[in-house]
């Protein structure tokens, strides 16, 4: 339609103006320069397309799916693991958080180590642990970094060799505590030793006062360029109850739902964290 108008639009001038070369279109050299217009207009507009934030129906938001200077991920073009050769099949995943944030416990859902996901007597990682497993035909070593203070200044030592971090927030936790979250995660991400992608898990969603996947993202103080993703997430055992309140909290899911996008979300940006 525009690349027909514009044709229309062009042959009328050119007519007005008595230049019958420019009428052949076959010679004419309005041609070129109708070519790149068009494929200017086109690209911008998938350009423009492709920035564009992505919410979920569970809430997470997602983006911005493009690929620029710095980052290296581009979210939802399928990739599937025979387009991986099987020495680049390695990857390392950060964990990062502040102290009873329930990374533990997140990464205890996440790889099913654990049916009782919230430990009864949990006690906070010291140091940094190490757990390393196969999944999706990767070979995936998590680095859960310990939230202490004096643990947490060790997290930049490991972001030189991340090809993902995964950021956990007690969603539930008091102003003063998610400003020092703020902090931790700016820290990282304008650390120049890493330039992969960032998934925040807005975690404990099913204690009450929990906020939204959209107030951590603007707690945290995400840019709209940043590669983050957000997701809502609750380690809590499944009960009827979490259901509900998860339902409520980001829109029409389940929890089945959240931890189904999970391991959808990391696997596809481990995925691409080669390319
Ligand atoms: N209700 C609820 N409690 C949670 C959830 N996730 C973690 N917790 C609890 O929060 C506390 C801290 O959880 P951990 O997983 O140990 O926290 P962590 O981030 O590993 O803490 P450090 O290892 O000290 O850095 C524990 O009492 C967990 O049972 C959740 O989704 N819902
Ligand atoms: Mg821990």
């Amino acid at each position: 339609m525009f690349v027909t108008l514009s044709v229309l639009g062009l042959r009328s001038l050119a007519g007005l103006l008595y230049r019958e070369d420019l009428l052949d279109l076959s010679t004419s050299p309005l041609l070129p320069l109708l070519g790149t217009s068009a494929f200017i207009a086109v690209g911008g507009y998938y350009w423009r397309k492709q920035q564009r934030r992505v919410v979920l129906s569970d809430g997470s938001i997602m983006g911005p799916l493009r690929r620029n200077k710095r980052r290296k991920t581009l979210l939802l073009t399928p990739i599937t693991l025979a387009e991986i050769s099987p020495n680049e099949r390695k990857r390392s995943i950060v964990v990062l958080g502040l102290a009873g944030a329930g990374k533990t416990a997140f990464l205890n859902k996440l790889l099913h180590f654990s049916t009782s996901y919230l430990a009864k007597d949990p006690q906070p990682t010291l140091g940094v642990k190490m757990t390393s497993v196969d999944l999706h035909g990767l070979t995936q070593t998590y680095y859960e970094v310990g939230g202490a203070e004096n643990t947490r200044m060790f997290a930049k030592e490991f972001l030189h060799m991340a090809n993902l971090v995964i950021f956990v927030v007690d969603a539930s936790s008091s102003a003063e505590s998610l400003a020092e979250a703020r902090d931790f995660f700016q820290l990282i991400t304008k650390e120049k030793d890493y330039a992969g992608p960032v998934v925040v898990m807005a975690g404990k969603q099913d204690l009450p006062g929990a906020r939204s996947v959209r107030e951590i993202y603007e707690a945290l103080a995400i840019c709209d360029t940043d590669d983050v993703y957000v997701l809502p997430a609750c380690s809590a055992p499944k009960s009827r109850d979490t259901d509900d309140v998860l339902d409520g909290a980001v829109g029409a899911t389940t929890t089945d739902l959240t931890d189904r996008n999970h391991h959808g979300i990391i696997q596809n940006l481990l995925y691409r964290t080669f390319i």
